[in-house]
């Protein structure tokens, strides 16, 4: 999971922090009184690294790529034995290398609990407080977006996660008109225009029925 700050030097520098930029485009948007995320940044972007696959271990010695500098940045090298390293072990010429830096940066034994706590837990606490956030993941494949976000059953990712706090908050509130309850599941089915219809009158009929309970509840 990554992404936002690039630094075209081939010195190892510190990086400007690229979402200072954009954070103040994301200050207009509207707050909820109680935010959780009230002193943060409006962006943030955290690195995950994730652990060698077995089969990327016994490929042979690690290449010492990535060097983590807690809490926020990461130094990358290139690998141990390319051309580029082996040159840039000459002390005359420029070292390479790039320094990035992230609102945090998590290493390989952070787990599914600890990274949801430290990045999205408090979003999801402010979309029950009425504000809007939008979590994505970025990254090159076999990076581990997909066990990011949904992990597998037996350790679930940040979606599932952020389901069960919403879930578990608005128990009292669901509505029971139609006996609806949440179900995770990981099929999808692509609609027909006819079904597409269906669905659409399907919620719309739902919505008026749930308006309709909504007012009978305040008059
Ligand atoms: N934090 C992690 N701990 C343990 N294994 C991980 C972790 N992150 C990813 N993996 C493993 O690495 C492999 C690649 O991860 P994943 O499928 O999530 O990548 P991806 O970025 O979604 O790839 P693609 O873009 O190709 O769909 C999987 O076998 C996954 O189980």
């Amino acid at each position: 999971m990554t992404d936002s700050c690039l630094n075209k030097s081939d010195q190892p520098s510190h990086i400007e922090d690229g979402n200072s930029e954009l954070s103040s485009d994301f200050s207009i948007l509207p707050e909820p009184q109680h935010s959780c995320m009230k002193g943060k940044e409006h962006l943030q972007v955290y690195l995950r690294i994730r652990p060698f696959s077995s089969a990327e271990s016994s490929d042979g010695e690690s290449q010492d790529c990535v060097t983590m500098e807690p809490p926020d940045t990461v130094l990358l090298k290139p690998p141990s034995l390319s051309l580029l390293a082996r040159l840039s072990s000459d002390q005359s010429l420029p070292q390479t290398g790039q320094r990035f830096q992230f609102s945090k940066v998590y290493g390989p034994e952070t787990t599914q609990s600890e990274l949801f706590e430290g990045t999205v837990k408090d979003l999801v606490k402010d979309v029950l407080e009425g504000g809007n956030s939008l979590v994505f993941t970025y990254g090159v494949t076999n990076s581990g977006k997909t066990f990011t976000f949904l992990g597998p059953d037996c350790e679930a990712g940040i979606l599932p996660r952020s389901l069960h706090v919403i879930f578990s908050s608005i128990h009292d509130h669901v509505f029971q008109g139609l006996g609806v309850k949440p179900h995770r599941c990981r099929e999808f089915t692509v609609l027909n225009r006819e079904q597409q219809a269906e669905e659409a009158l399907f919620k719309k009929n739902l919505l008026k029925q749930f308006k309709e309970t909504e007012e009978q509840v305040l008059f």
